[in-house]
């Protein structure tokens, strides 16, 4: 049989076959998966194949195979920081929720989670919540951002998880796919969730009751199923996701607008910082390229990884 994983909690795992019956299942022996050094050898999105095995009437399934992945989303290990952890994988897209204020969304975070998703191939949405809150300035703002992302290629919408607006739009893309929602604490995930499907509210609400009560030292991501086709990986205490290690070579081909222009670089290794006849800069010159954009490129190549994990993650 063939499913998909909705739940992992260290040693089971709950397997959702097409039909949509679930199964708890085990990893058969020294599962490994090769080339990935993580803590963790199955993980939330993927796609098994396992057997059934029945004791005392039940069904349990042993997983003896996982089909190749899309994408992983991954954390550095607690305990081993040479290993990783994987969040989930197999995720369609994203959803970055920012808000101008209260509280602020810095570019230099976007711009980091937007590298950070273009690594791991994952399609992001920017979603400009609050907007209801918002005077005249602030709205321009946001015009403002939702532009320069527009330009670059990334769909923006400015929405209320308060009033609605917009949250059809929002279902719209949902449909059919995997998706996340990520942001500072405080821009209104939960909200906008909560607004997305009222009846996923409770199950999320019971799952952190049970952390609170100690029977979990470790937090899960878990896959719900919502009302309209739609699935969402819900990472409780993990409110982002960290930077992959990349070479200050690579940085530049996770912005889009940088790696559209490299090969009119004079030099194939150009960094885009003091090389001359670079076209990065040329364009930066000529305002094709957002300034706050480049600078959060300078920020990354020279590295401020330190800074940029705390603000990334929030495991409280
Ligand atoms: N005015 C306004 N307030 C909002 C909106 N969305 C959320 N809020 C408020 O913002 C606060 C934070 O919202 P949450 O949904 O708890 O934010 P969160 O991102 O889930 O926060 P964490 O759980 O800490 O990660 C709450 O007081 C919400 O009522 C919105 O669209 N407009
Ligand atoms: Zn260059």
């Amino acid at each position: 049989m063939t499913g998909k994983v909705y739940k992992s909690t260290g040693s089971w795992y709950t397997v959702k076959t097409e039909l949509g019956k679930a199964y708890e299942c085990r990893i058969k022996g020294k599962f490994r998966i090769q080339g990935i050094k993580s803590t963790n050898p199955i993980a939330v999105g993927d796609i098994v194949d396992f057997d059934l095995e029945t004791h005392n009437n039940e069904d349990t399934g042993v997983i003896h195979k996982i089909h190749d992945r899309k994408n992983v989303i991954v954390r550095k290990s607690v305990n081993l920081s040479k290993q990783t952890h994987v969040i989930a994988s197999n995720l369609d897209m994203v959803f970055l929720m920012i808000t101008i204020n209260n509280p602020p969304t810095l570019t230099s975070f976007i711009d980091r989670f937007l590298v950070t998703a273009e690594a791991y191939s994952i399609k992001t949405i920017l979603l400009f919540n609050k907007i209801d809150a918002y005077d005249k300035e602030t709205l321009d703002e946001v015009r403002y951002l939702a532009h320069i992302y527009r330009e670059i290629g990334y769909e923006c919408i400015g929405v209320s998880a308060k009033t609605g607006k917009n949250v059809d739009k929002v279902k719209a893309l949902m449909e059919g796919k995997v998706s996340m929602f990520s942001g500072h604490s405080g821009v209104g995930k939960s909200t906008l969730v909560n607004a997305i499907e009222p009846a996923l509210n409770l199950k999320t609400k019971e799952i952190s009751s049970q952390h609170m009560q100690g029977q979990h030292t470790t937090t899960f991501a878990e896959m719900y199923d919502l009302s309209f086709n739609a699935s969402i990986v819900d990472t409780p205490g993990i409110k982002g996701f960290g930077v992959v290690d990349m070479d200050k070579e690579e940085v530049g081909d996770y912005f889009p607008e940088i790696f559209k222009l490299k090969q009119d670089c004079k030099f194939n290794n150009c960094l885009h910082v003091k090389e001359p006849k670079c076209a990065v800069k040329a364009a930066l010159d000529n305002d094709e390229i957002a300034f706050s954009r480049y600078r959060s490129y300078l920020q990354i190549i020279e590295g401020e990884e330190e800074h940029y994990r705390t603000d990334n993650w929030d495991n409280d």
